[in-house]
């Protein structure tokens, strides 16, 4: 009987490295990729794009829009409704304004049934990194890691990665207050059962890599 292909699902808090470091574990085993934070980011950049606010209206254009995204952890990319928001769902107001549409359930239920058919499709292996993942979306995953790092380091990494483009203030509500709102949808605060933590916050990228890569079964 053919193995099931190898999942890897990485969750953690805003700067704990969970997207550099899971495009570093696909490229090394050769598996594709999914960020799913950028999936609520384009949504809430679509519900920006349209000015919208009553629920009922965010919940019924996340629904009904096509929302295209690259699972090559070489050659990131997202649409949405065919323009391109790889680089503007990056900016600090989609930051700013991503939890409230990822904390309305309904939308949670319609993207995380899209990441299922992503994971499902993806027939040589994905590392699928967010929030909830080693808990709701692929709870089977056989490597299910927990990322964690200091806030200092993941405030002064993120703080490092925007340059000039944000200050203390804004970085520091980006990462700890967007954090306390997602918890209240998402248990990434703590592993869950079966989840093994591991802390970035002494460890190079590729020291983190290389142990996350340590864990996947021996015969890849
Ligand atoms: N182990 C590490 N040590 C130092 N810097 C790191 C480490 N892992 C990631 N980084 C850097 O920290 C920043 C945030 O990483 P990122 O992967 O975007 O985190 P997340 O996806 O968890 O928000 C990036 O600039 C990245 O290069
Ligand atoms: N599986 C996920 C992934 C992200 N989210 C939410 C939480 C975050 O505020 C946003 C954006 O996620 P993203 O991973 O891009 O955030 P950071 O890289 O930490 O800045 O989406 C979520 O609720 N569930």
């Amino acid at each position: 009987m053919k193995d099931e292909p190898l999942i890897i699902a990485i969750d953690g808090p805003s700067g704990s490295g969970k997207s550099s470091t899971s495009r570093g574990v696909a490229r090394k085993l050769g598996l594709a990729y999914l960020d799913t934070g950028a999936m609520y980011r384009a949504a809430a950049w679509l519900v920006a794009e349209r000015t919208l606010d009553d629920p009922a209206a965010v919940i019924d254009a996340i629904a009904t829009t096509p929302m295209d995204i690259a699972l090559d952890p070489a050659a990131f990319a997202i649409s949405v409704d065919g323009t391109d928001v790889t680089e503007a769902i990056r900016e600090p107001r989609i930051s700013a304004s991503v939890s409230k549409v990822s904390t309305i359930q309904a939308v949670r239920d319609i993207l995380i049934a899209r990441q299922r058919e992503l994971i499902a499709g993806a027939d040589g292996g994905i590392v699928v990194e967010g929030r909830d993942i080693t808990t709701v979306v692929a709870p089977d995953a056989q490597v299910r890691v927990l990322l964690v790092a200091d806030p200092a380091a993941r405030i002064a990494r993120r703080q490092a990665e925007l340059g000039g483009r944000a200050d203390h203030a804004q970085v520091t509500d980006q990462v700890i207050r967007r954090d306390a709102d997602d918890s209240t949808v998402a248990a990434f605060t703590e592993a869950a059962p079966g989840v093994t933590v591991v802390d970035s916050t002494h460890l190079t990228l590729d020291q983190v890599i290389d142990r996350i890569c340590g864990m996947a079964p021996v015969d890849r």
